[in-house]
């Protein structure tokens, strides 16, 4: 049975490829064409299901379709950008523009740092049914991008008990102790339970 990763965005494939190894394949190398899947759910949750459910009915039973849906809440901004983290700055929206549109409405607020999280939704879909794990990473976002490494959010982003953004921190730190890599802790036993009942 082999394992594909439901996502277009290559940040997300590189953390997964690191945490995974080989035991993964992108779904643009198993499909030919990738389609165009609408996220219109109102949790991560049910957006992650979405993607990886959207996968797996054009891929069938021998495979197991793994789709991530995260992103960044800041409470004082009522946990915005939150579900609509992809497309704060519009529809379409690069990670560029949607960093630059936080760091302006924290600029325009006169915030230069607030506590914010991330989440991430983990949705698992093979012929045995639909599983969904969370993992959250707590910190502060500041009003200035620092550094380049990681994706999205994260040259603002400060994780609790750091003082460099994750645009600074080697990404082994964030390999360590991301929402991403909690939630793929979980979906770990849960990929080697469907993978055995599955049978091979
Ligand atoms: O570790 C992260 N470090 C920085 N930023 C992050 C992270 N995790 C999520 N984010 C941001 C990026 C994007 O603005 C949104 C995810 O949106 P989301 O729809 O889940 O992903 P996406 O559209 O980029 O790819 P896809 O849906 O094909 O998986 O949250
Ligand atoms: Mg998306």
């Amino acid at each position: 049975m082999q394992w594909v990763l439901a996502t277009g965005n290559r940040g997300k494939l590189r953390e997964f490829r690191e945490a995974f190894g080989k035991e993964i394949l992108g779904m643009d190398e198993v499909l030919d064409s990738v389609p165009e899947i609408v996220e219109d759910a109102d949790t991560f949750a049910g957006n992650a299901l979405i993607k990886a459910k959207a996968i797996y009915d054009l891929l069938g039973p021998d495979y197991l379709v793994i789709s991530d849906d995260s992103g960044i809440s800041v409470p004082v901004l009522g946990g915005a950008p939150g579900i609509y983290s992809a497309r704060y700055a519009g529809e379409g929206a690069t990670d560029r523009e949607n960093l630059q549109k936080l760091i302006e409405v924290l600029k325009e607020r006169g915030i230069q740092q607030t506590p914010a999280y991330y989440t991430a939704a983990l949705a698992i879909v093979g012929a045995l049914g639909e599983y969904v794990v969370h993992g959250w990473m707590h910190g502060k976002v500041i009003d200035e991008a620092r550094g380049d490494k990681g994706f999205g959010y994260d040259p603002i982003f400060i994780p609790e008990g750091y003082d460099r953004t994750l645009g600074e921190l080697d990404e082994s730190v964030k390999a360590g102790i991301s929402h991403r890599a909690k939630a793929i802790t979980l979906a770990r036993p849960v990929l080697e339970l469907l993978q055995r009942r599955g049978g091979e």
